[in-house]
């Protein structure tokens, strides 16, 4: 019998861009409800989302394990998004293992290893991928399919990687980040601190040709390799404006969650390119 029940989303990080736009999706998706709850951290208040009064619970004033915990006990099958900030990550990370709540981790950067080695051990259900976007994440999919295929064939080649995102955005693209590490796989000799971050409007709408409507919203990433001898050259390039692609993604990512919790599956902690895999995106 198929289980009616709607998938009941925190979206923690409501109050910021992708949270917002995040739980707009959640709102308007079948099978999914948000719930009227969401850790924030410094902004408490209530975050009016398409009709659904969520109170954002400041987490330097409150007892976030205590707020969860209610939530987990009030919603059974809680599924908790994180949106929040890369200095956020690890702790947050670390809350809801504590928990036990299943999460989907779209927040980049923090100590990476760290968080997946300490979700791993801990059994907690988890997502944890710094691109939700399905075209996205099929590219990066391919760019570790060729890597494992071919380990190598790139090597000699110059990289050089440059990522453009809206002025607020103070690390570097984890998606850019993950994409590197293909190339090293690749033979490409190169550290993820020589990509190249634009974050300046003049740059923005000349070089990178980013509409001046999606200055506040955008990811125009070009990943070019250059043979030694500057014969061959290769170019990929991904433009991303607004946010819809990792909402939509994020709330893929919840539904596929859901079904490996209810399955009790023995792999417990999964990345996006697991979900692409089972078809789980629309
Ligand atoms: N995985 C993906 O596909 C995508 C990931 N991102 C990542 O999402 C993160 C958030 O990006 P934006 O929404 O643009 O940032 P933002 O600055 O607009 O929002 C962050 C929000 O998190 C809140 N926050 C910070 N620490 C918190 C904590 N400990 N607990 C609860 N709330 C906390 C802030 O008050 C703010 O409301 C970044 O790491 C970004 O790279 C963004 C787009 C797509
Ligand atoms: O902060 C953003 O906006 C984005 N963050 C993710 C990243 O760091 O790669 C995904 C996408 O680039 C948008």
């Amino acid at each position: 019998m198929v289980d009616a029940t709607p998938t009941p989303v925190m979206v923690c990080g409501v109050g910021g861009k992708m949270g917002r736009a995040t739980a707009s999706a959640v709102v308007r998706r079948d099978g999914f409800e948000l719930i009227p709850t969401a850790l924030g951290k410094g902004r408490a208040g209530v975050v009016d989302v398409d009709g659904v009064a969520v109170t954002v619970i400041d987490v330097d004033a409150e007892d976030g394990e205590a707020v969860l915990k209610k939530a987990m006990e009030t919603y059974p099958g809680l599924i908790v998004v994180d949106y929040t900030l890369p200095e956020s990550v690890n702790a947050n990370g670390e809350l809801y293992v504590k928990c036990g709540v299943p999460f989907v981790m779209g927040t980049t950067g923090g100590d990476r290893d760290a968080l997946l080695r300490e979700v791993k051990a801990s059994g907690n259900y988890a997502v944890i991928a710094p691109q939700m976007g399905k075209q996205v994440v099929a590219f990066q999919a391919a760019m570790k399919l060729m890597a494992e295929q071919f380990p190598g064939a790139f090597a000699g080649y110059t990289l050089t990687v440059t990522e453009s995102h809206q002025s607020s955005k103070k690390d570097t693209s984890g998606t850019a980040k993950a994409i590197v590490a293909s190339f090293n796989d690749l033979g490409c000799d190169f550290d993820v601190s020589q990509i190249e971050l634009v974050r300046d409007v003049e740059n923005q709408t000349g070089r990178m040709g980013v509409p001046e409507e999606h200055l506040l919203g955008h990811a125009f990433h070009t990943y070019r390799l250059t043979s030694a001898d500057g014969t061959v050259s290769f170019e990929f390039q991904h433009n991303v404006c607004g946010r819809s692609i990792y909402a939509e993604g994020t709330v893929d990512a919840v539904g596929f969650l859901k079904r490996k919790v209810d399955a009790k599956d023995s792999k417990t902690l999964y990345d996006m390119i697991d979900v692409l895999k089972e078809g789980a995106m629309n």
